[in-house]
């Protein structure tokens, strides 16, 4: 019944989580409540370390994307698990220093860094700049020269792959904001202009095809794709790249009708394509990176909701209110993403009624579900979102000066506070 294999029901019919009464939860640390099963994290980073080491003998290194969460906590998780991070702003750098992970694993994205944080990065000895244009090559270049540093750094390439998901997160074909694209030779010279610089030291490439993405075949042509443009580099340029970063996108389960492929499958194939290409090209076999956010965090998430309202509008639809909604989960409001809700006090119950979950904000479009199956709701029930660990809090707003919910972390039976809720004085602390 439930997407996620930290979710179970107890001897009372309630949804639990990391051994955890969900009831117990939302009494506890009220609603809505964001709640993180560790173990299932945890378990995801060892799943994508250990295939590394099984396809490519420990010759490369996933990053957490931590654009999909980013909070002190997950910092430390993914440090402990032996990951690298992703980070995608200043205030993504900025929380990896406070949770003191080591900077030289961290890779720097964004397709419109400013010139502050790029200090802020080079300051705080961020590893990798992953660069998505000339413009910031260039400002990159005379930062360092200022700052008497020279950075390591990648070029975001378009490899032209259409990855089959929402049109909002496709980020490989040529219509993209991201990147140098392939097919019109940007991308060509911007390499050779790389040369040109002092202070850059360009030693990876860079694709991400997109996100929630099922299929491995485009994860495979976009690798093929990526070599044979190290392998032209190569015999045009005489420049060996010796790292190669293919991006996130793993897709997760949000509804039994979501079939993700198993981490191990992806990096066997990607792992043959990319040695095959590199004995093609004469090229060593590259060092390599991959970024996924979701597929670490997501399905490790639920959120927990009250319901303050219920609505029949006859012939069309009933909506239950929650006290939560688009502040803290905007995905069906911006995709219309699918999401399974369970009822948590009635786990054990058949879902036998059919409901639109409302947000509390001042919006129609604030949605957190429509038209899906639960067990018979009553006003004061306690609703579970299940698979909201990624891009949920990470987008979460204060719309309508609603405070962003906790964040609580669950393991073996117990739950501890990750992320504070948010307080009025919160609200108005910047206010003048
Ligand atoms: C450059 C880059 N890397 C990694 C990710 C993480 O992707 P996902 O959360 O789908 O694994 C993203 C987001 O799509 C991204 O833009
Ligand atoms: N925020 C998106 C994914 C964007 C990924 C980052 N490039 C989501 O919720 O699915």
């Amino acid at each position: 019944m439930f997407v996620s294999e930290c979710l179970n029901v107890n001897n009372e019919g309630h949804l639990t989580i990391g051994g955890c009464d969900t009831l117990e939860l939302a009494k506890e640390f009220g609603t809505p409540l964001y709640v993180l099963d560790e173990t299932t994290i945890r378990n995801v980073c060892k799943a994508y370390v250990k295939s590394f080491e099984k396809y490519y003998h420990g010759n490369g290194m996933p990053l957490y994307a931590s654009k999909a969460l980013s909070c002190k906590e997950l910092c430390r998780i993914a440090k402990e698990e032996g990951l690298g991070l992703d980070v995608v702003s200043g205030g993504e750098i900025y929380t990896a220093v406070q949770a003191g992970f080591p900077m030289e694993k961290v890779h720097f994205h964004g397709n419109n860094k400013t010139a502050d944080e790029i200090r802020f990065a080079l300051e705080s000895n961020v590893g990798k700049f992953v660069v998505d244009n000339l413009y910031e090559l260039e400002l990159l270049n005379e930062i360092c020269g200022e700052m008497g540093k020279k950075a390591n750094i990648s070029f975001r390439i378009k490899p032209g792959v259409d990855a089959h998901t929402h049109n909002f997160i496709r980020t490989g074909q040529i219509d993209s904001k991201f990147g140098f694209a392939l097919e019109t030779g940007e991308a060509f010279e911007a390499v050779k202009k790389a040369q040109m610089y002092d202070n850059v030291n360009l030693t990876e490439l860079h694709c991400h095809i997109g996100s929630q993405i099922f299929d491995i075949d485009p994860f495979v042509t976009a690798a093929e794709i990526m070599l044979d443009f190290m392998g032209k580099i190569h015999d045009e340029l005489g420049i060996v790249i010796s790292e190669l970063n293919l991006g996130g996108g793993f897709g997760i389960m949000y509804t039994k009708d979501d079939e993700p492929v198993p981490y191990e499958n992806y990096m066997e194939k990607v792992s043959e394509a990319v040695k095959a290409k590199a004995k093609e090209h004469g090229l060593p076999v590259p060092y390599i990176f991959i970024e996924p956010g979701r597929s670490i965090v997501g399905e490790a998430g639920i959120t927990l909701y009250k319901v303050g309202g219920k609505k029949e509008i006859p012939n069309v639809r009933t909506y239950v209110s929650v006290d939560g909604g688009m502040t803290d989960n905007i995905r069906y409001a911006l995709y219309q993403s699918a999401y399974t809700v369970v009822n948590a006090g009635k786990a054990d119950k058949e879902p036998d009624e059919i409901v639109t979950v409302a947000g509390k904000c001042c919006e129609s479009g604030d949605l957190v579900q429509e038209h899906t199956k639960v067990a018979k709701v009553e006003v004061g029930d306690t609703l579970a979102v299940l698979s909201t660990g990624a891009y949920n809090y990470s987008m979460a707003s204060n719309y309508n000066r609603i405070p962003r919910p906790a964040i609580v972390m669950v393991k073996d039976g117990k739950a501890r506070i990750v992320v504070k809720r948010e307080s009025y004085e919160d609200i108005v602390k910047n206010d003048i």
